[in-house]
């Protein structure tokens, strides 16, 4: 891609420059033009659509396939599991549906090697569904049935392990396998210990998305600032489920397509499921393979002779089995990865939100049932976009690869896709469209479960464990949703977003007001960043001047999170630098009276100490507040800020140093000494309530945790989280999170004190998650189970 920018003249790049939304079509004309005339762009999209070259990346192929099978039956015989696994699904996944190995379909064969994997170490689960793959595909593979029916067995369910056997015993050809299956079908037969019960496959287990109460109806409003809003027209409580959608279209990002399924982005299980006509996408289950690649149709009638003769039963499982169950669900009409398949390269080449917008075009054609001259479905979709207000860059890279993507379409879609100036540029608007108003879906960060072993580790008593990891979400892919796109921004968000598979549930996180707007936060919050940093990434990434009252008004967080103290001992007020002071004065420019009750912010809060920090701003109400640089807004104190920055940027030398050592696993003890000392440095320089202090105190809590010295990470957890309440508010979901490593912390030391942690944590995630908290987030299931073990009397109290 940067070779063809380097191929577009200066004056043409100055035009892109220059260029707005209404003068694209012109523009694009132009750049079609000249793209059809370079030879480089002809090779360009040779390579992305051709799926017959020598290094395929994402075509089948059987010689690599049978390669990787003999790998993994050797890993397997040597007793090297994971790798046999690695090397199972590898050939699972470039193997062409209908190859033939040694007179076996080599898929039904590679899903049978797999299973025997799984049976032998002991995910029977895995080891059944790859069973009933491997029949669905040759349902006469009397080993299939054998190893279905063993592995049945192994579960305790009896019944269709008789019925697997039987069908086994069967089919098999040899007297000396038909003889073997005859002692496990005696040994069944014996009468069996416990209850034959049905195992529950979690693979097919989704978790129901409830609908919005129907007292709550929202509505769209518009204002002169933020365009189009959201609002309700009733008063709505906290915590409210008040929005739930399904996706238009999704995208998984490139870092998470070995780990999480590509339909549902739901982690991978170990039998991942690959497309079934290229070698790029993986899948959880059949369900998500269908749903994104279309229906299977496999050829059922070379087999229809195997229900002959045999009881209704045995007739009745077979066909169970093979048919596949889990094919019954209802099939979404578009499956969203199928243009792009077939071993072409552009969907594994083109940047994610590139292969976003082609999904949306087919989507929208397919959708109107015929292929369109112009594709002037970006009206009825109507999202709003910002081309005119990105940086030339950026216009640049969307005019390419919106020709780039239209010449891949017409390849693997549909040869009607017109490439001309018009459709060129409804794909630029396309793919600004998706830049300001896509979502990024986002899991919790799977290293939690290391906070389990941690947790595990201290136990049983293997003290120098550390606590690994903090609670962080990931992005996992990039959605646009309808409706859920028309809620603005706000730094201080009153509604709350997160994710079941792919589906968008939003919550409110306060007391709303009917007609009042409901916002949620793109991305930068109040308490996370002062307002300088939040304005900059959202004019970087939005393209907008954020307006919402966190950025507007002043507030008591974003005068102390990056303050420093007062150098008059005993004086609470806080000296802010000019950078911070410039942003605040910018606040209080807003035309009218400054009067207190206009800055409801700071009147919200309820700490004596942090509201008299922001009162001192307050109390002159005239425009020409002071907020010099370089002097206590309370008392008024000079402070040599260039000497104390200074002081600052070398006390944390010591403190980012013990943070490498703890994620190097090799802590010394004048690396601690000498962190706790930069603390007291910081503490004495920087305000209460700075943002650097917490972030130091939670490093040093890390620390002292790994080295197994309870009490101190447990004060310097605490210290962390009493300064982010000031910042977030008390009930934020950050500090739900941080309660989590205090709790874990309290649990390891055998403090109850725990259970009262535990309680809070719990009802920030109710709060933030309604009843889907411990779908989120399991570990709370965790914490819970441990406290009523340890402190029982005191979680019955509660
Ligand atoms: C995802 S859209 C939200 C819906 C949009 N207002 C509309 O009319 O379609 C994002 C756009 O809304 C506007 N917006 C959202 N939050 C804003 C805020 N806090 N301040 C200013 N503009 C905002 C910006 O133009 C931004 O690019």
């Amino acid at each position: 891609m940067e070779k063809l920018k380097g191929l577009v003249p200066e004056s043409v790049k100055r035009r892109v420059a220059e260029s707005s939304s209404d003068d694209l079509a012109c523009l694009a004309s132009s750049l079609v033009d000249l793209f059809l005339s370079l030879p480089e762009f002809h090779q360009l999209i040779a390579d992305l659509v051709d799926s017959n070259q020598n290094h395929n990346l994402c075509g089948k192929n059987k010689e690599s396939a049978l390669n990787f099978k003999q790998k993994g039956n050797h890993f397997y015989s040597t007793g090297d599991h994971s790798q046999a696994l690695r090397c199972y699904s590898q050939a699972l996944r470039l193997a062409p549906l209908d190859a033939d190995d040694n007179g076996k379909n080599l898929v039904a064969t590679l899903y049978l090697n797999r299973a025997s994997l799984f049976h032998k170490t002991g995910l029977l689960m895995e080891s059944l569904r790859d069973c009933s793959r491997a029949l669905q595909i040759s349902p006469s593979y009397s080993k299939a049935w054998y190893r279905r029916g063993k592995v049945n067995a192994s579960l305790g369910n009896y019944e269709d392990a008789l019925h697997d056997l039987t069908v086994a015993r069967d089919m098999e050809p040899s007297l000396g396998g038909k003889k073997q299956i005859e002692n496990e079908l005696d040994i069944l037969a014996q009468p069996q210990e416990g209850k034959s019960t049905k195992p529950v496959d979690n693979n097919q287990k989704s978790v129901g998305i409830p609908d919005v109460p129907e007292h709550i109806k929202l509505h769209c409003v518009t204002t002169p600032d933020k365009g189009r809003g959201m609002a309700s027209q009733s008063d709505i409580p906290q915590a409210s489920l008040i929005h739930t959608e399904e996706p238009y279209a999704v995208v998984i990002l490139k870092h998470c397509r070995e780990t999480h399924c590509h339909y549902c982005l739901n982690e991978l299980p170990a039998d991942t499921i690959p497309c079934i006509s290229c070698s790029m996408p993986l899948y959880c289950s059949q369900h998500c393979q269908v749903q994104a690649g279309g229906q299977i149709h496999i050829n059922y009638s070379s087999n229809m002779n195997i229900h002959e003769s045999r009881s209704d039963c045995i007739q009745e499982h077979i066909k169970d089995i093979t048919a596949g169950r889990s094919f019954d669900q209802k099939i979404e009409c578009v499956p969203e990865h199928k243009h792009e398949c077939g071993g072409v390269h552009w969907p594994a080449i083109l940047p994610s939100d590139v292969v976003l917008a082609g999904r949306v075009v087919v989507k929208a054609i397919e959708q109107k049932g015929q292929v369109m001259e112009v594709p002037n479905f970006l009206e009825t979709l109507g999202f709003c976009q910002s081309y005119s207000k990105m940086p030339p860059e950026s216009k640049l890279e969307l005019n390419i690869y919106s020709i780039v993507l239209l010449f891949c379409l017409r390849h693997s879609y549909s040869s009607e896709i017109s490439i001309n100036g018009v459709s060129a540029s409804q794909i630029v608007i396309l793919l600004s469209q998706i830049r300001v108003n896509s979502m990024a879906i986002v899991r919790m960060r799977s290293d939690v479960y290391s906070q389990l072993d941690w947790f595990q580790k201290f136990f049983s008593g293997e003290a120098e464990a550390a606590l690994t990891s903090s609670v962080e979400q990931v992005r996992v892919g990039q959605a646009l949703y309808k409706v859920g796109s028309l809620f603005n921004h706000s730094c201080k968000p009153n509604i709350h977003v997160y994710f079941i598979s792919r589906s968008l549930l939003i919550r409110t996180v306060e007391f709303v007001g009917a007609g009042y707007p409901l916002e949620l936060s793109y991305g930068p919050q109040v308490g996370q960043w002062d307002c300088k940093d939040r304005l900059k990434l959202l004019e970087e990434e939005y393209f907008f001047q954020c307006q919402c009252c966190g950025c507007s008004e002043v507030n008591a967080s974003d005068i102390v999170i990056n303050g420093f103290c007062c150098v008059k001992a005993n004086c609470s007020g806080v000296v802010l630098d000019h950078v911070v002071a410039n942003c605040e004065k910018q606040k209080l420019k807003i035309p009218g009276p400054i009067s207190v009750e206009s800055h409801s912010q700071v009147n919200k809060v309820d700490d004596i100490d942090i509201q008299e920090v922001a009162q001192v701003l307050l109390d002159k109400k005239c425009t020409s507040l002071c907020i010099d640089s370089g002097y206590c807004l309370k008392c008024r104190s000079y402070c040599n800020l260039a000497s104390l920055s200074e002081a600052v940027k070398n006390a944390w030398i010591p403190l980012r140093r013990l943070q490498d050592s703890v994620t190097l696993n090799d802590v010394h003890h004048t690396e601690l000494s000498d962190a706790v000392k930069s603390l007291g440095l910081l503490r004495s320089i920087l305000h209460a309530y700075n943002k650097g202090v917490a972030e130091a105190e939670d490093n040093l809590a890390q620390a002292f945790c790994f080295t197994g010295d309870l009490e101190s990470a447990r004060g310097h957890c605490k210290a962390s989280i009493e300064i982010s309440e000031k910042l977030y508010g008390p009930n934020h979901i950050v500090i739900g999170y941080e309660l989590v490593k205090l709790s874990s912390i309290q649990l390891s030391s055998g403090d109850s004190t725990a259970v009262d942690s535990i309680n809070r944590l719990n009802l920030i995630f109710s709060r933030y998650y309604g009843q889907h908290a411990g779908i989120i987030f399991p570990y709370l299931h965790f914490l819970e189970r441990e406290s009523s073990q340890y402190f029982p009397v005191k979680m019955r109290d509660v």
